[in-house]
Parts: structure tokens; C-alpha cells; sequence
């Protein structure tokens, strides 16, 4: 069921675009079963028909940001970057949005980012993958140490503020531009110059299916994104927040998409953990001193249709069984396992290729048990809070 979004906020914002010169779209906003609010097409739409025109005025860019803050960061050594300037400027303008002249489009951004799992509670925080918890931990870091620095530029220009600026303030509004933000240039996927808040555009929610381009338009001053698939009227308008599997889409943006073509699973942890019939511990400690001495330690992926060369090395390594280092057996065989790698030989034995789908299988079987006590952890923490 799609429920189309009419409230008084909404046809607010739609005056306040009008206003800044955005013109008519066949996109309005509504609420979706399964990707929550988004935008719906209210007309066909063509295939090379442009969906949102955002006028120049109403993006927020560094460079649009350059005579409130520019002479400011300059004095500040220029120790901040684009990022940390347009999560700033939100966390400002909410401080006193009535007199920001954005308000209609501060009451539509998220009230809070409860589904990044920067934001989870311990006991959700803990069931991730551990590859997910560690991005976490990174991005956690990275708003704590923006959050710092930002704090010590205000140091210097208290002026703009109404009131101290708060963690929790300053992270709602960083999660917002991560968020929310484009690129303008998407050939170019750095921050610096190159990010934006596109009120409207900033609205579309992603698949990665949709196949669109954006590209800024001089005769008109707005940036434009323009569709290169049709949609029917009533149909919910994507865009493609790029080429992500589903542990960046979820750490970055909150959310997965069940069919990610993109999309891999990281391993590296059940391969360590992965118990071998006859491997001593002895055994497994020098195979994987080979592993990292040959440079193949770790970054084992399992893709939809694909095992990485990676974990397929790893996997005929540990299959070298028995292994007795000063033996001369195992010596042929870590040559020849050596010779697999260059393309020098197909395989150390029957036998070991045989084996490496059996515990890849293995593997998986293991994963999926893993993941579903943590499943039915999570299915019982929900009931408990119910
Ligand atoms: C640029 S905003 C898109 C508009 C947003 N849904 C809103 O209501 O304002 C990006 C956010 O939308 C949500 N989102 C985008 N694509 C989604 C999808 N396919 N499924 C579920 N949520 C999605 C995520 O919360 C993401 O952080």
C-alpha cells in the first residue's frame, strides 16, 4: 500500500520550492510498505525525461556557503571540510529555524536516524557482522572527531551560535548530510567541493536498479537529474546511490536492499574459526603466517554468483593435510600451492580441489547457523520489548 504525503508541512515545502524558482515536477511524496517515505510518480514518466530540477539557490554547497563561513575558514587554517561545513550549517539553521528562511524544509528532514547503526543500542550493535562493526566504529570516530574539531572552530566564532552546540545535535545533523548529500560531479566520488544538499532531490530513495544521470545545467542554474528508464504513474522513482554492497548501504545510509547485485559477504572470521579434521593448531598458525607472507591474509569474500581467488587460496592452503613443515610432502605441496596462485598450475591435487567446495559449503552451513541464533537473539530481545 502507497499512501500519498499531503500534509500541511509538505504543501509548505512545495510553496517554499515554488518560491525559489523550482519548477513543476511528476513526483510527489509518499509513504511506501517497503522502503518508507520516497517519491511516487504522479504521471508516466519517459525514459531521457528529467525527474527534479534543482535550482542553484537551494543547494547547499561549499561553494554557496562561501560568504558565511568562507573568511572564517580561511582564519581557521582551513581545518575543515565540506562535510563538517554543511552538517554545521544544518545544526545552526535548526537552532533557529524561523528565522533561517528553510524552515519548510527543516520540519522534512528525519527527526532521528534510529535505523544507522551508529545509532543502535548495545545489545542491536552487537548481533552485526563483525566487518559491519568495525565501519561503525570508524564512522563513529569520524563524527566524534568532526564534532571536536567544529566544536574548537566555533571556539572562534561563537557568534553564530544560538546556543552551545551538543553532541547529539551535531550528529543528527553529520547523519544527515551522509545521508542526504550528492555528489555533483559523480565521476568524481570525493567530498571536497563536490557534495550537495538538493532539497527534493534528496527525497529519492535508491535501488540498485535505477539508471539515471545528474548533471548541472548552466543555461538554467540547476542541477538536474534526468531518468533513463520509464516509470508508470503510481510507481515509486528511484536513483542509484552508487555501486554498494549491503554492509556499506547499511553502516552509511541505514537501510539494505534484498536484491543487491553489488552485494558480497565477508568471511574472514569463520575462515579463521573454520575447524579442519586433522589441522593441529601448530598447523593452522604457520598456514596462515604463509597466508599473510604471500599477501593473502584476510579479505575472503563470497560474492552471489562468485568465491574471491582470495578465499579460494586460503581454502586450498588449509586443505594441505597432513602438514608437517619439514616434511617433504608439504613442502612440494606449499610450492605447488605457490605455483596455483602465479597461473602456474591449475590445482596442488585432485583431491585438495575436490575438498575446497566441500568447506566453502562447510563454511556457509556454519555462517547461517550463526546468523540465525542471532535471528532468533533479535526476534526475542523484540518480544521481551513488546
Ligand atoms: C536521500 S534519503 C531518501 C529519502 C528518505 N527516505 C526520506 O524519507 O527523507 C536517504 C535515506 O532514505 C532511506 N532509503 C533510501 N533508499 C531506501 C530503500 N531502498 N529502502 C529503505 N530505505 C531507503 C534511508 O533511510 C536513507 O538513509
Amino acid at each position: 500500500m502507497t499512501a500519498i504525503i499531503k500534509d500541511r508541512e509538505y504543501l509548505d515545502f512545495l510553496s517554499w520550492q515554488k518560491k525559489m524558482g523550482c519548477p513543476k515536477t511528476k513526483l510527489t511524496l509518499a509513504e511506501f510498505s517497503n522502503t518508507g517515505r520516497g517519491m511516487m510518480a504522479t504521471k508516466d514518466i519517459k525514459a531521457g525525461e528529467v525527474i527534479v530540477q534543482v535550482p542553484e539557490r537551494t543547494l547547499v554547497t561549499m561553494k554557496s556557503l562561501q560568504s558565511l563561513y568562507g573568511a572564517r575558514i580561511a582564519r581557521f587554517g582551513n581545518k575543515v571540510n565540506a562535510h563538517m561545513i554543511i552538517a554545521l550549517h544544518i545544526a545552526l539553521l535548526v537552532q533557529a529555524p524561523e528565522e533561517s528562511g528553510w524552515l519548510p524544509y527543516l520540519r522534512l528532514l528525519p527527526k532521528k536516524f534510529d535505523t544507522m547503526p551508529v545509532r543502535y543500542p548495545p545489545e542491536l550493535f552487537d548481533l552485526l557482522p563483525q566487518n559491519v562493526q568495525a565501519h561503525v566504529h570508524k564512522q563513529k570516530a569520524k563524527i566524534m572527531s568532526d564534532y571536536k574539531t567544529t566544536l574548537e572552530f566555533l571556539r572562534s566564532n561563537s557568534d553564530l551560535l544560538t546556543r552551545p552546540l551538543q553532541y547529539e545535535e551535531y550528529e543528527w545533523a553529520w547523519l544527515v548530510v551522509n545521508t542526504r548529500c550528492i555528489y555533483l560531479d559523480a565521476k568524481k566520488q570525493v567530498a571536497a567541493d563536490n557534495i550537495a544538499l538538493a532539497p527534493m532531490l534528496d527525497f529519492l530513495n535508491h535501488t540498485p536498479d535505477a539508471k539515471t544521470e545528474g548533471f548541472f545545467c548552466t543555461k538554467t542554474k540547476s542541477y538536474k537529474i534526468r531518468t533513463l528508464l520509464p516509470y508508470k504513474k503510481g510507481e515509486q522513482v528511484f536513483i542509484n546511490y552508487g555501486p554498494h554492497d549491503n554492509c556499506f548501504i547499511l553502516v552509511e545510509y541505514g537501510f539494505v536492499t534484498t536484491s543487491n547485485p553489488y552485494n558480497y559477504v565477508t568471511v574472514d572470521n569463520d575462515f579463521l574459526e573454520l575447524s579442519i579434521p586433522g589441522e593441529t593448531p601448530t598447523a593452522k598458525k604457520e598456514k596462515l603466517d604463509l597466508l599473510d607472507m604471500a599477501g593473502y591474509f584476510g579479505d575472503y569474500v563470497l560474492h552471489r554468483n562468485d568465491v574471491s581467488f582470495r578465499l579460494m587460496t586460503g581454502m586450498r592452503l588449509r586443505l594441505i593435510n597432513p602438514f608437517h613443515k619439514s616434511s617433504v610432502a608439504t613442502q612440494l605441496a606449499i610450492a605447488q600451492w605457490h605455483d596455483v596462485i602465479n597461473g602456474e598450475l591449475d590445482q596442488i591435487s585432485s583431491e585438495n580441489e575436490r575438498m575446497v567446495p566441500i568447506y566453502i559449503e562447510k563454511l556457509c552451513d556454519e555462517m547461517l547457523a550463526h546468523a540465525k541464533t542471532k535471528l532468533n537473539i533479535l526476534v526475542g530481545t523484540l518480544d521481551y520489548k513488546q
